[in-house]
């Protein structure tokens, strides 16, 4: 068993980084100055428990790494990159191999599901941090994030058992689930506030708006008959298995749609997010005047080049009426 993990930044990094660590065969795909930092020096991972140099084939396309039949297919590539990677992979050959989607939001899986018959959904908690080419820094502890593994759209087999026993081997904390697009809606939930952090930062207007956004998420999965399961901090599971602590020299970048914006990647992933929820609330009849605002907020964040939490307070409160 080979993992094959489709975009080499924070989740895809960490998770390259790790598993190749713990001696399980894994190959990358990256782009741009990250691949090639990766081919020259190898991936330095920094953890609250110290720094690690981790070495694994990277290659710029899937067809480079020939795909095999006993791969498994790791997609952490933003929910806004998913349509291209997807092609790259069919184009590579890729017909029933688990593919999963290590991504938030709700779309990938759906996504997924029309080139390939194996689909899987991850939902990942691990805070964690790609901003220079060559590194990625990850702030969970005692293990380094905590993730729920399953089939899509409900139920599981013995791909996820193997994903999640080769990352239980690893320093993550993985459980395979009968239902996890519950937990990846639950992750939606707390990911409507990317946005928000990502213009003004966490200050008191982020703590004002933030259950703004959250309300009209669960009103909209409410009257669309979705449930959900709460995987915030109050997850009993973290307490003992991941606390979000401190990387020796580093600071926490943000939410990954800030670090998007510090990267100045170009794209941001506020429409996956929460334009789902302005969609549902479309088909389900459930205004969503925050969530909508924040959409078109992001174009603007884009579009100016702002740095993640440079747009005045003041003119928030103002537009949103507060
Ligand atoms: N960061 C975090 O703490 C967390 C993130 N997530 C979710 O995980 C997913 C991944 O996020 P994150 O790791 O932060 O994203 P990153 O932007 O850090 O990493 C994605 C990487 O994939 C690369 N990429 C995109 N398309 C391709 C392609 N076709 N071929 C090769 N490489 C490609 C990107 O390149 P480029 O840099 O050129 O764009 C980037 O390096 C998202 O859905 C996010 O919401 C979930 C939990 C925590
Ligand atoms: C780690 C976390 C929960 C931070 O908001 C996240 O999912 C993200 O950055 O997208």
């Amino acid at each position: 068993m080979r993992i094959v993990i489709v975009g080499i930044g924070a989740v895809g990094g960490t998770l390259a980084a790790g598993l190749s660590l713990a001696g399980i065969e894994v190959a990358g795909i990256a782009r741009g100055a990250q691949l090639a930092a990766i081919r020259a020096n190898g991936l330095h991972l920094r953890t609250p428990d110290g720094s690690h140099f981790a070495h694994f084939p990277c290659y710029a396309d899937p067809s480079e790494a020939q795909l095999r039949p006993d791969d498994l297919v790791v997609l952490t590539v933003k929910s806004q990159d998913s349509a291209s990677a997807l092609s790259q992979l069919r184009l590579a050959g890729m017909t029933d191999q688990p593919l999963f989607c290590a991504q938030n939001g709700v779309a990938n899986e759906q996504l997924a599901a029309r080139s390939f018959p194996n689909v899987h959904g991850i939902t990942v908690m691990m805070p964690a941090d790609y901003l220079v080419p060559g590194e990625t820094v990850v702030f969970g502890a005692p293990r380094w994030g905590i993730f729920d593994i399953g089939r899509w759209p409900a139920g599981h087999d013995e791909a996820d058992q193997a994903l999640a026993e080769a990352l239980n081997t690893a320093n993550f904390a993985a459980f395979v689930s009968d239902d996890v697009m519950g937990s990846k809606y639950g992750k939606l939930l707390l990911n409507l506030h990317n946005v928000l952090e990502a213009a003004i930062g966490r200050g008191a207007l982020f703590k004002r708006i933030a259950p703004l956004l959250k309300a009209e998420g669960e009103a909209v999965l409410k009257a669309a008959e979705i449930g959900w399961r709460d995987v915030s901090a109050s997850d009993t599971r973290r307490e003992g298995l991941m606390q979000i602590t401190d990387v020796a020299g580093a600071r926490r970048a943000g939410s990954s749609t800030s670090q998007s914006l510090a990267r100045g990647t170009g794209s941001v992933e506020t429409d996956y997010l929460n334009g789902e929820i302005v969609m549902l609330g479309a088909r389900h009849g459930v205004p969503t005047p925050v969530n909508s605002w924040f959409c078109r907020l992001a174009d603007r964040l884009l579009r100016e080049g702002k740095a993640p939490g440079h747009l005045e307070e003041a003119e928030v409160a103002r537009a949103l009426g507060l």
